[in-house]
């Protein structure tokens, strides 16, 4: 029998497998991550832990085997948000685990901008998670049904909704993917009103909820909001780090989203076509027909070319890294073997 807390905090038979039913451990649900340890919920509430080896490898939403005061292992995740770092942008840096939507936030105005929300989209498929795309301000727009409409013909992926934010009513058309065992993270421009969801989904205005969560010491802050419960029952993450996501090995991701320029390349007459000026070029035929939008074959070749750029210094880095590493197992294998001669004994 699985803990009804375990359960409405995301604890799955994925997570249960990985346990071994002789090992002494229990299971807590990361809700915020510090230098040298982490916030977790667990079945008897929130729990501080040390994680001696440093909390590099783990993200808020991350679920970890404890024992009341240590972290024993961390388990292997069903999705993750990893994104380019923002000083070294052929480093991952992963951001939250086991987020099961991510909420693509944007408003029925100008924020609205489909190649902002490909992207989005792109990162949720690589990551494993379903794109929600959350239209805010649908209140003040003439016609929010157009920016739905747009929305959805962005990928066979997308749920979309258009909603007013301020309006706890229609905030609670959001309930599906915050009830009880349910993760959302929300995305989104500034100012398209994430904070104003959040504060309705949880219950919490923000700022009570930092005075609340201030230890006098003043860093729990951020910790205690990485994660927060839903009234709905499940669980919301918010890291300053979801806010700005770029692309990282989103390949997959992006092939998904432009699922339809793909299938349409499949027919063009050379494998590498590059649907510019070729003869035979299915993708240019559609555009012709009408049935394909010039300006999404664009935006899906800029993406395309961003996520290869990116990913190819990536593999640049950590190939430079292992020459590195061979150099220098090299170097110090000779500097022992200058300072000891070459006979001598390990
Ligand atoms: N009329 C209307 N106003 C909204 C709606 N959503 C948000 N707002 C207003 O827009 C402003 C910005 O909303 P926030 O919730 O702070 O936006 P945010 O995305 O959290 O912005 P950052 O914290 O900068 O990332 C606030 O004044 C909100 O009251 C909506 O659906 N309708
Ligand atoms: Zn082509």
């Amino acid at each position: 029998m699985t803990d009804p807390v375990l359960s409405s905090l995301g604890w799955t038979p994925h997570f249960a497998g990985q346990v071994d039913p002789d090992e002494a451990s229990t299971p807590a649900r990361v809700s915020g991550v510090e230098r040298s340890h982490i916030m977790a919920l667990g079945v008897e509430g929130p729990v501080r832990l040390l994680v001696p080896e440093g909390t590099g490898s783990i993200a808020v939403g991350d679920w970890v085997l404890q024992d009341g005061v240590h972290v024993t292992r961390r388990l292997t995740p069903a999705t993750e948000i990893v994104r380019r770092n923002a000083g070294d942008t052929s480093r991952r840096q992963l951001i939250a685990a086991n987020v099961d939507t991510l909420g693509i936030v944007t408003s029925c105005n100008a924020d609205f901008n489909p190649a902002r929300l490909e992207r989005y989209i792109a990162v949720a498929a690589q990551a494993g998670c379903l794109p929600l795309v959350i239209l805010t301000k649908a209140d003040q727009a003439d016609d929010p049904d157009r920016y739905l409409s747009e929305a959805r013909a962005l990928s066979p992926l997308v749920v979309a909704l258009a909603l007013n934010a301020k309006d706890p009513e229609e905030v609670a058309r959001l309930t599906p993917w915050v009830e009880a065992g349910r993760t959302l993270a929300l995305v989104g421009s500034s100012g398209v009103g994430k904070t104003t969801l959040q504060n309705a989904l949880t219950g919490v205005q923000a700022a009570t909820q930092d005075i609340r969560a201030d230890d006098a010491k003043g860093r729990h802050t951020t910790t205690a909001r990485a994660l927060r419960r839903t009234l709905a029952g499940g669980c919301l993450i918010d890291t300053p780090g979801i806010r700005e996501l770029g692309l990282v090995d989103a390949a997959e991701g992006v092939e998904e989203v432009f699922s339809d320029v793909a299938a349409l390349a499949e027919s063009c007459r050379f494998r590498d076509c590059t649907h510019d000026r070729e003869p035979g070029c299915a993708v240019q035929a559609a555009i012709r027909a009408g049935t394909l939008d010039p300006e999404r074959l664009r935006r899906y070749q800029k993406l395309e070319r961003e996520d290869r750029l990116h990913t190819e210094a990536l593999h640049e880095k950590h190939a430079r890294n292992r020459s590195w590493a061979k150099a220098t197992a090299h170097g110090s294998a000779r500097a022992k073997w200058k300072r000891r001669g070459p006979d001598a004994e390990e």
